[in-house]
């Protein structure tokens, strides 16, 4: 397609067969956001970094051709003051299918509503899956953080999360309360003048969807649990629904059997005849259970806003939000992303960790098959953080290391490759 703003480079476009595997050429055109706020200090590390990855994996035999795409307060610069997410934006993410984005402001209470919701929203992006893993050396304020891994699958779609509500006092709040009062015999609201409206639609589509996906990664990957975390005892018809919809979906489709008379389920992997047990917690327990017991779960799959929370939760047990990563998927469409915002106090300061977005990109170069690439990035990674050479979140943890700006960060982490 004809794009107005977006210069496309030479090389070629990553492919989606039918059944969803992907053709990758050698010199495929990834599209990219840089991203508010620190975006400017970490994106630039990341291409840096991914870019030496490549050539030292295939010696100029494979190159990515990046492809700047805007979205956020660069886009009002290049389109107009109005326009934070142009619609050839999302065009370039589904003609390329692989990209990736730095952070998003989103601002709290009024103001535009997140743009990274909306990238997600418009293009189904409905599974985020952010693994989370410690890193030797890495400082943590748990006991045993090596026994930190998990992957979260959180849906992606759905929930309160996805911005449908009424403001106080508006014509439409007041009509939602007066339609629920009058007409559906509400009346557990307890204050219901001004009062806000938010609505958390969870369905059984959408949450098939997520969990299909998360059991199937437990498969692929060897993992031997998969959790649905929900608060299904106090939001029956939603989280409790999202629990009832993913053991049926692992009974249905993955052959699963109730466990001593249940509700937990045991499966077969059938790659290799190990056991998958298929279990539920709900959602403030996971929040003590990740801190005291983590080696007990491994891929958990989740709400909107539940797995918003976890993942940041989890992050802090392995060195905090600086490193770790995330990508949201469609069916066709991924997009890596660094799960930290925006930091505004760090932006243009050349001081954060740009760990997140570099294990992003880590991601999807495992995602297109490049995994020569992918493995010398974790080895970068492991070597820099190993030397104590490191940005100043784990600096101010750690005895005796040596503080980098994120650009150096990015060339140990090469010089480790
Ligand atoms: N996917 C996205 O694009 C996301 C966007 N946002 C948006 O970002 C904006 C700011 O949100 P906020 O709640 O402040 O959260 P942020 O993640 O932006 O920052 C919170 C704190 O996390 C630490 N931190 C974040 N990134 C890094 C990094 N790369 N290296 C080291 N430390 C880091 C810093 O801690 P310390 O001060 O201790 O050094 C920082 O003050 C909001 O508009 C929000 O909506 C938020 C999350 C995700
Ligand atoms: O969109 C935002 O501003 C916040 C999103 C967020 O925190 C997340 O997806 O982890
Ligand atoms: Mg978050």
């Amino acid at each position: 397609m004809a794009y107005s703003k977006i210069t496309v480079p030479q090389g070629s476009k990553i492919t989606v067969n039918d059944n969803n595997s992907l053709n990758v050429p050698d010199h495929p055109i990834i599209p990219y956001i840089e991203g508010d706020g620190i975006g400017i200090d970490v994106s630039p590390v990341m291409l840096e970094v991914v870019d030496a990855a490549v050539s030292k994996a295939y010696g100029g035999r494979r190159s990515i051709a990046w492809m700047e795409v805007y979205a956020g307060e660069k886009a009002t610069g290049i389109y107009d003051q109005d326009t934070w997410l142009p619609q050839e934006t999302l065009e370039a993410f589904k003609e390329f299918a692989v990209g990736i984005k730095g952070p998003l402001t989103t601002p709290v209470g009024g103001g535009i509503r997140s743009l990274n919701v909306a990238l997600r929203q418009e293009l189904d992006l409905y599974v985020c899956q952010r693994p989370v893993r410690w890193f030797k050396g890495v400082p943590s304020p748990v006991i045993n953080p090596g026994d930190v891994d998990m992957v979260i699958y959180r849906e992606n779609s759905e929930d309160i999360y996805a911005g449908v509500e009424w403001k106080a006092g508006s014509p439409e709040a007041d009509k939602v309360i007066r339609f629920l009062k009058e007409e559906m015999g509400v009346s557990k609201i307890r204050f219901d003048t001004m009062c806000g409206i938010g609505i958390k639609p969870v369905s059984e589509e959408g949450t098939k969807r997520l969990v299909r996906r998360a059991l199937q990664y437990t498969i692929d990957n060897d993992r031997s649990s998969m959790t649905l975390v929900h608060k299904g005892n106090i939001m029956k018809f939603t989280e409790g629904a999202f629990k009832d919809w993913g053991y049926e979906i692992a009974r249905d489709e993955f052959s699963a059997e109730l466990l001593d008379g249940g509700p937990w389920m045991s499966m077969t992997n059938p790659n290799n005849g190990k056991q998958i047990i298929v279990k539920d917690v709900i959602a403030d327990a996971m929040l003590q259970q990740i801190l005291l017991r983590p080696a007990e779960y491994d891929v958990v799959a989740t709400l909107n806003l539940n797995g918003d929370y976890i993942s940041d939760a989890l992050a802090a047990e392995v060195g905090g939000i600086g490193i770790a990563p995330g990508a949201n998927l469609s069916d066709k469409v991924a997009i890596f992303e660094a799960t930290h915002g925006t930091a505004p106090k760090y932006a243009g300061k050349n001081m954060v960790n740009p760990g997140s977005i570099i294990l992003s990109a880590e991601m999807m170069l495992r995602h297109m098959g490049w995994f020569e690439a992918a493995d010398l990035i974790i080895k970068g990674m492991d070597g820099a953080i190993t030397a104590k050479t490191v940005t100043y979140d784990f600096e101010r943890l750690m005895e005796g290391a040596t503080l980098l700006s994120s650009s150096e960060f990015g060339e140990a982490v090469i010089r480790h490759m």
